[in-house]
């Protein structure tokens, strides 16, 4: 069932044109993606389709076409600029936030669940960058939503706290939220995203899993190692997989596709060479998203 359709979205801002023609369908259960640099128009993407900015044109359905008041009861919103006040308790931003709601989650086992039981009575202010961002992801579900839309979830967070973040996103998922990302990660995207709509300058460049937007690109890899000895690399030059074979300072570069890693091992464990060092690079969603826009995305990605 697709729980979120948007077709042919704009959106102007004075002379600014933030959305050019937006078009994707989200299905029920999945972790959506919507991936790509600064200033795309991500995040005036997500708050049009939770209702929060008006389109110019085109339109947005969201689980069937639900109208404003009965969508606000199913949708769960984590939005980069919802600061809460420094003097706010945990327990009092939970309590305020569930009000919003006719039947809101318990709020308690949202708190277990996010890992910040015993921070009840703290202060928002007092709490660490992850532990606000935590909290403002059981903001967003205290709605006990069918729909959580997620904007840079994890921007500012330290790699530790990035994965545990993801693992509770799984869980999330796993409850059968349908959740919406917005990222500028490309590890974020590939590990949690089921689908993504590369955004680049108001405009999907292309919707698909990150193995499909991978593999559309480049499906070239490279292994790189040391051999233990000398050896005639018509041996590699011979396999179909292999399209090259470079060497210098006693290190071999081979590039080609298909299972080459394997192709690779066994041709030289057949020579009696043993490779040590051994790499193997595949393009990324950075190198897809470079080819399908000509400008890389990274900026500020932990990886
Ligand atoms: N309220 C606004 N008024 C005027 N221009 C805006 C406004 N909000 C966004 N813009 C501009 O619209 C464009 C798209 O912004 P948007 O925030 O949707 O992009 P984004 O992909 O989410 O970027 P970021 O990751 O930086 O938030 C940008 O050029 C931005 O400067």
């Amino acid at each position: 069932m697709k729980v979120i359709e948007v077709d042919s979205l704009r959106k102007r801002y004075r002379d600014r044109l933030a959305v050019d023609d937006v078009s994707f369908t989200v299905e029920e259960g999945e972790i959506f993606g919507v991936l790509g640099p600064n200033g795309a128009g991500k995040t005036t993407t997500v708050e049009c389709v939770a209702g929060l900015r008006t389109p110019d044109s085109g339109t947005v359905r969201v689980l069937g076409g639900l109208h404003r008041d009965a969508l606000k009861e199913k949708l769960g919103v984590q939005l980069q600029s919802s600061a809460l006040p420094e003097k706010i308790k945990v327990w009092e931003a939970l309590d305020l936030y569930a009000s919003f709601y006719s039947r809101p989650a318990d709020w308690n086992a949202l708190l277990e669940r996010v890992g910040l039981a015993d921070k009840r009575d703290a202060r928002y202010g007092k709490l660490s960058g992850g532990q606000q961002q935590r909290l403002s992801i059981a903001l967003a579900l205290v709605g006990d939503p069918e729909v959580a839309i997620l904007d840079e979830l994890t921007t500012g967070l330290d790699p530790q706290a990035r994965r545990d973040t993801w693992d509770l996103i799984e869980q999330v998922r796993a409850d059968g939220v349908t959740i919406v990302l917005v990222t500028h990660f490309m590890e974020e995207a590939e590990r949690l995203c089921d689908r993504i709509a590369l955004i680049d300058s108001g405009r999907v460049v292309a919707v698909d899993s990150p193995a499909g937007l991978i593999s559309r690109v480049d499906r070239r890899q490279t292994v790189r190692f040391r051999p233990s000895g000398p050896f005639d690399d018509a041996v590699l030059k011979a396999l179909p997989e292999v399209t090259g074979v470079h060497g210098g300072g006693g290190r071999v570069e081979v590039t080609g596709s298909g299972n080459l890693l394997l192709a690779v091992t066994t041709a030289l464990a057949a020579a009696g060479v043993v490779p040590a060092d051994l790499r193997v690079e595949q393009a990324t969603l950075d190198d897809a998203f470079l080819a399908l826009t000509g400008k890389k995305i990274t900026n500020g990605d932990a990886r």
